[in-house]
């Protein structure tokens, strides 16, 4: 694991957008096409805003989340719906989404579904990952009903339920985000600072972004 300490967040995002785009690039110089999978939740807003307003060849992107909540897109807890207020506008509202929710009560319902389209986009170029103060990654969290599938299972996709987090999830797995080609993981403040240090002595079931950290670059400021 890399560790990159920026003076500021603002920093930290800039430079971040800029690293992912050129990611981006050489996968599309590379293989004609690249595929990105990011984060929902509280942090990653400001690197999105400077993201969508770079120029690439955005209609050869595939975008996914790394998670979703299983609510409606009109839901402010959709990642969806950041997705779409922050990433899609500007240039990147030219690139392909791939949604992680589909209308049904329960994401087992569409699960089959939603891996098939995005089977063709694996392994992907690009990730961008969050990581909660307890330590979990994507939808991937501590004491949840699906962790040892998510952490160990073949598959690309789990519904999880967990007492962290207020809906059903669906996340893609832990074999998903490692098997990308480049993986970055984004934190802000001294808490997730603290957590990211103590994950790395635990194991993933109590600390589920210890499995993904292995070749991956973490962004961190302190605010
Ligand atoms: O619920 C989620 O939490 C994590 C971390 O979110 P943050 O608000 O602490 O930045 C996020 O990475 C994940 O995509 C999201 O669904």
């Amino acid at each position: 694991m890399e560790f990159v300490e920026y003076a500021d967040a603002e920093m930290m995002m800039i430079d971040l957008a800029d690293k992912l785009a050129s990611e981006l690039r050489a996968a599309i110089a590379a293989d004609g096409r690249a595929s990105l999978a990011v984060p929902g939740g509280t942090t990653p807003g400001p690197v999105f805003d400077t993201l969508s307003a770079i120029s690439l060849d955005w209609d050869k992107v595939h975008v996914m989340l790394t998670d979703e909540r299983w609510v409606p897109e009109t839901s402010e807890r959709s990642n969806t719906g950041l997705l779409k207020r922050r990433l899609f506008t500007g240039h990147a509202a030219a690139a392909h989404y791939l949604p992680l929710y589909a209308e049904a009560e329960r994401p087992e319902e569409k699960l089959d579904d939603l891996e098939q389209s995005l089977a063709p986009h694996l392994p992907l170029s690009v990730v961008l990952l969050g990581m909660g103060a307890d330590m979990h990654t994507a939808s991937i969290f501590p004491g949840a009903d699906r962790l040892e599938d998510a952490l160990r299972g073949d598959g690309v996709l789990y519904p999880m339920r967990a007492p962290g987090a207020p809906e059903p999830r669906i996340t893609l797995s832990a074999k998903v985000l490692n098997d990308a080609m480049r993986r970055h993981i984004v934190i802000i403040g001294a808490e997730k600072r603290a957590a990211l240090e103590k994950a790395q002595g635990l194991d993933p079931e109590e600390a589920p972004v210890a499995a993904i950290l292995k070749g991956a670059t973490v962004h961190w400021a302190e605010g």
